[in-house]
């Protein structure tokens, strides 16, 4: 597939996130280890200079084929989100994307990396399995990426290099998943205030590696300020989640990010479709959400420390329209963002 990165007028501000080259951090070069550690306690959003090593482009031609199957065949995968299940298919409007319950414009699919690297992967649709190599070796290097940033991370807040890999290793169960995104962008959407695909949240997981081609992403900034991320050819977008909050007691940082319409789109484009591909890394089901640096929740309340499923549970649960009752769902919903003023949220 051949999608243009389109320009993104001047006027429109974008975030200036660091760019982080990953063959220095696999160098170890001491500045670039600096700077990443400075962009996962700031904003905790950086671009990560891949190149060849990690190629979207055969997972956004599946991507399309995935989403071009008819509806019925689609929801034969649904995903039980309503209890808490993540793996499958999210139809458009199952998730809700504001205080008032407007669901959401996205459609998800939610491969798990469990299933492509150690089962016989026989309960997906035919483009998936024969596209279950393309994923595997996707897959494999996306967890490698993690792993050298969390080593990284680990080093920077003073705890044994292996301390947060060894809580994320590639063959122990996780709710690690491959996501493919499809959302449907109409021009006169944009001029709604605004068209949001994918509401304001927070990652729940540790690192999430990021490939979207028409912009659209927009971060939250400190200072409440909603600002669009440009994609870059041979880049990534990273962020940290929401486990990386609580493993390291705060320091490292889990910004809210929503999908509206890009900033280029103007109304006499054609309608277009935006796919967007990504990994979510997660700490494996039984670990603690909790402080490896001490002063954490754990020692306050142990029996009420989540596991990373069930922390992964509750929040998918509390995203479900199914779920939504009234504005108090939407503080259910939140994550570690639920320390910032309520103003900020959309
Ligand atoms: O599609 C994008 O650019 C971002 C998607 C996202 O934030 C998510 O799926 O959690
Ligand atoms: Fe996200």
């Amino acid at each position: 597939m051949t999608v243009p990165f389109p320009d993104f007028p001047e006027s429109v501000p974008t975030a200036p996130l660091v760019v982080i080259d990953y063959n220095l951090l696999v160098q170890k070069d001491p500045e670039e280890l600096n700077r990443l550690f400075k962009a996962s306690t700031d904003l905790g959003f950086f671009y990560l200079k891949v190149g060849a090593q990690l190629d979207p482009i055969p997972i956004f031609t599946l991507a399309e084929s995935v989403f071009g199957q008819s509806l019925d065949t689609k929801m034969k995968y649904a995903m039980d989100g309503k209890n808490g299940v993540y793996f499958g298919y999210k139809a458009v409007g199952s998730t809700y994307t504001d205080k008032k319950g407007t669901p959401d414009m996205i459609e998800f699919w939610n491969i798990a990396k469990d299933e492509i690297l150690m089962q016989d992967a026989t309960d997906h649709p035919k483009p998936i399995l024969d596209a279950k190599e393309v994923l595997k070796q996707f897959i494999i290097k996306s967890h490698d990426i993690v792993l050298v940033i969390l080593e990284i991370l680990s080093t920077k807040l003073g705890l044994d290099p292996h301390a947060l890999p060894d809580l994320h290793r590639l063959t122990h169960p996780s709710g690690d998943q491959l996501r493919l995104t499809k959302s449907i962008i109409c021009p006169f959407q944009q001029q709604l205030s605004p068209h949001v695909a994918l509401g304001a949240h927070t990652d729940f997981g540790s690192v999430t590696i990021l490939f979207n081609r028409l912009g659209g992403l927009q971060v939250l900034k400190p200072d409440g300020e909603w600002t669009y991320v440009r994609p870059l050819p041979d880049h990534a977008i990273v962020n940290l989640g929401d486990a990386m909050v609580k493993l390291s007691n705060g320091l490292l940082k889990s910004n809210i990010h929503r999908v509206v319409a890009p900033p280029w789109l103007s109304v006499e484009d054609e309608v277009v479709d935006r796919f967007s591909v990504v990994y979510f890394s997660r700490p494996e089901n039984d670990v603690h959400m909790t402080s490896l640096l001490g002063h954490g929740e754990q020692e306050q309340d142990a029996d009420h420390v989540l596991t990373a499923q069930e922390w992964i549970a509750r929040r998918v649960k509390n995203f479900q329209t199914a779920n939504y009752k009234d504005e108090t769902s939407y503080e259910m919903r939140k994550g570690t963002e639920g320390n910032r003023d309520d103003g900020v949220y959309v």
